[in-house]
């Protein structure tokens, strides 16, 4: 069914195997020319591809980073204002008893602490809300060009590692322009500064301190190595997560029909177990740098008492000294320890970046070179020249087609399950490219054609309705938002959905429910009707329901389909008798070849596939057409006249 190209209704598979795991998804075939953003994990994320992307990110924000900057300076070394009044508040307020230096020092004590708390209420302020700003950018950048890219990327990639790839992968780059590189320089800044005191204070101290903490850097420096791939593993385990989920609610009618609750469930609980392990291993290297932590600051700690209470005992060090050693100690510490965890939040940025952008990175239709020319008003004269396609290298699907189809005529494509129907509709809705050969509109190769040029000259009515969790006005304006009142009362009135919204309380603007479940098949159809309509397309694809539907219902389709296609050039999946009788050309597709052409009566005149295929339906159902694969029951052959 055609309804294959728009993988998003793609029914789930039921069973534990499809978890990434190799088997019978379309999610696993490697697609031509579209890569496949599920793609094993690499270890790393890729810093060239990173980097760049980053300063993209930061260039239009370097004035307002350049300006937290100063603020986080302003911001650290009122910090350092209290540990350093220390020293004369021990040595002189106290040590001599120069109570006339008090209200200097509780003085600059809070104006700095004033200082302190305002600039952090700034910094956060300015830098956490245009951390949010960039990840809504992101995010919309994102969905804009997955919205570009070809069919084949949507059938190489599920639905919701997609919808992970949008909404949660961006989430980490709030740490980049947010808090975290502002934090991390303003540490790596106390430190520096802390670091120049102490030297002050006492050398023989700092040295040994230093020895010290250089070794825990190497240790954390181990560590981050362990922790950076496990959190590129984690948004990938993320999104392969999402992404089943997001398939099994979508398709909750075959789960239950199916009775396959328990196996959805385990499939979800293997992925969240893999999810928790991944989170586990993470948790164990991140306590495991809290615990060397700990250890070091005992060390030195300890180390700090025993060389101190020795200077301070030999007089080289006063004791006020000593007290202001030890804040400044913790002011030097506390920032490498901080630079831990804003060491972490970097690496999730950079993770999620590289995913984000090696999504960026994909090339979208559009751009594909050799696409120069912009059709006008077409006429809708389409021609197949010898095409043939393959969806994976070396095995075509379609070998040699050549047809025409005229303005103003309907072409109906018959023949059984798997015969490249729905990939001859693909070709002509430019989907995708043939292999060789060509496929013309207006005597214009579509491989050289502005893509959107041509499909606003498009329209698709398909058996599987595409409808949005919006009200029916909404539904039907989608193709044509700028529709006058008239326009599209007038669709409305055609399709006949005038018929059954306008007994609805609230007329149309009836919530229609996710994917349109509070409207009937054939209420769904006539809106589906609607919509094409309005778009008032030159080329229009139709791909008939192979639900026999009740008879009247039938009919108001049918009066709808019939205003539809006069005066378009019409290509039809026919399930519909009705439709093939009053097409002007019908295909008959076996095994990718057109097998026989010609209209209804020359074709039955013929006695050959078409009549065979035709012979054994008829009595099935009286306007329903079959081919092998495609219904749920065929009858033994049985002819009629026709
Ligand atoms: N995205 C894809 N990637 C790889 N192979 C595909 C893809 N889509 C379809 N095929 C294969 O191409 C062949 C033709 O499929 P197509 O969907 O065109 O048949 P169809 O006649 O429309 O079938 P149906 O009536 O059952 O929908 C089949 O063998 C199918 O397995």
């Amino acid at each position: 069914m055609f309804r294959q190209a728009y993988t998003s209704n793609k029914m789930p598979s039921i069973g534990p195997s499809s978890f990434g795991a190799p088997g019978m998804k379309a999610a696993d075939r490697p697609s031509r020319g579209a890569g496949s953003s599920d793609a094993p994990a690499k270890q790393k994320p890729n810093l060239n591809r990173v980097l760049p992307e980053m300063w993209q990110l930061m260039k239009p924000r370097r004035l307002l980073l350049g300006g937290s900057f100063l603020l986080m300076v302003i911001n650290r070394a009122s910090g350092l204002v209290l540990p350093a009044s220390t020293r004369y508040l021990i040595d002189n307020v106290m040590g001599q008893h120069l109570l006339s230096q008090l209200p200097l020092i509780i003085g600059v004590v809070v104006t700095a602490t004033a200082v302190q708390g305002i600039t952090s209420y700034t910094l956060t302020q300015l830098l956490s809300k245009e951390g949010q700003r960039l990840i809504a950018e992101l995010r919309i950048k994102a969905q804009q060009h997955i919205g570009r890219l070809p069919v084949a990327f949507y059938d190489a990639n599920r639905t919701g590692a997609l919808v992970a790839r949008i909404m949660t992968d961006v989430e980490g780059v709030r740490n980049l322009i947010g808090t975290g590189i502002i934090d991390f320089l303003g540490g790596l800044l106390t430190a520096l500064f802390a670091f120049g005191y102490l030297i002050h204070l006492s050398v023989q101290m700092t040295v040994v301190t230093f020895i010290i903490l250089v070794i825990f850097g190497l240790i954390l420096q181990r560590a981050f190595k362990t922790i950076r791939p496990i959190f590129r593993e984690r948004s990938k385990i993320n999104s392969e997560v999402t992404g089943r989920l997001t398939e099994s609610l979508g398709g909750v009618r075959v789960i239950k029909g199916y009775h396959a609750e328990e196996s959805e469930a385990r499939v979800f609980a293997a992925g969240a177990h893999r999810l928790l392990a991944n989170v586990i291993s993470s948790l164990t290297a991140q306590s495991l740098m809290s615990l060397a932590s700990t250890v070091v600051l005992g060390v030195v700690g300890a180390l700090v008492m025993y060389l101190g209470a020795h200077q301070v005992v030999d007089a080289r060090l006063t004791t006020g000294g000593y007290v202001t050693y030890v804040m400044f100690l913790a002011f030097m510490i506390a920032p490498i320890v901080q630079l831990v965890s804003i060491g972490t939040q970097l690496t999730e940025a950079a993770a999620g970046l590289d995913r984000t952008s090696e999504l960026l990175s994909e090339q979208t239709e559009d751009v594909e070179p050799g696409r120069i020319h912009d059709l006008g008003g077409l006429r809708g004269e389409v021609a197949f020249d010898n095409v043939t396609f393959a969806y994976d290298p070396g095995k075509s699907v379609l070998h040699g087609i050549s047809f025409q189809s005229h303005p103003g005529t309907v072409t109906a494509l018959v023949g059984s399950s798997g015969s490249g129907k729905s990939t001859i509709i693909s070709l002509v809705c430019a989907f995708h490219t043939a292999t060789s050969g060509q496929v013309l509109v207006d005597g214009v190769d579509l491989a050289t054609v502005r893509l959107a040029s041509y499909r606003s000259q498009l329209g698709v009515v398909l058996q599987e309705t595409f409808l949005f969790d919006g009200t029916i006005r909404e539904n039907i304006l989608f193709s044509h938002p700028t529709a006058t009142k008239g326009q599209f009362e007038e669709a409305c009135r055609i399709a006949r959905v005038d018929e059954f919204a306008e007994r609805f309380p609230e007329g149309y603007e009836t919530i229609v429910g996710e994917r349109g479940v509070k409207l009937s098949g054939g209420q769904r159809q006539r809106l589906s009707i609607a919509r094409a309509i309005l778009a008032d397309p030159r080329i229009l694809i139709l791909d008939e329901a192979t639900s026999s539907l009740d008879s009247e219902s039938e009919a108001m389709i049918q009066d709808g389909l019939n205003h539809l296609m006069k005066g378009r050039t019409t290509f039809v999946i026919a399930h519909r008798l009705s439709t093939i009788r009053r097409a002007e050309q019908i295909l008959v597709i076996e095994a990718g070849n057109v097998v026989e052409r010609g209209t209804h009566e020359s074709l039955y005149a013929l006695g050959g596939r078409y009549y065979d295929l035709y012979t054994r339906q008829h009595g099935l159902e009286t306007n329903l057409f079959l081919a092998p694969g495609e219904g749920d029951k065929i009858e033994e052959p049985e002819t009629t006249e026709v």
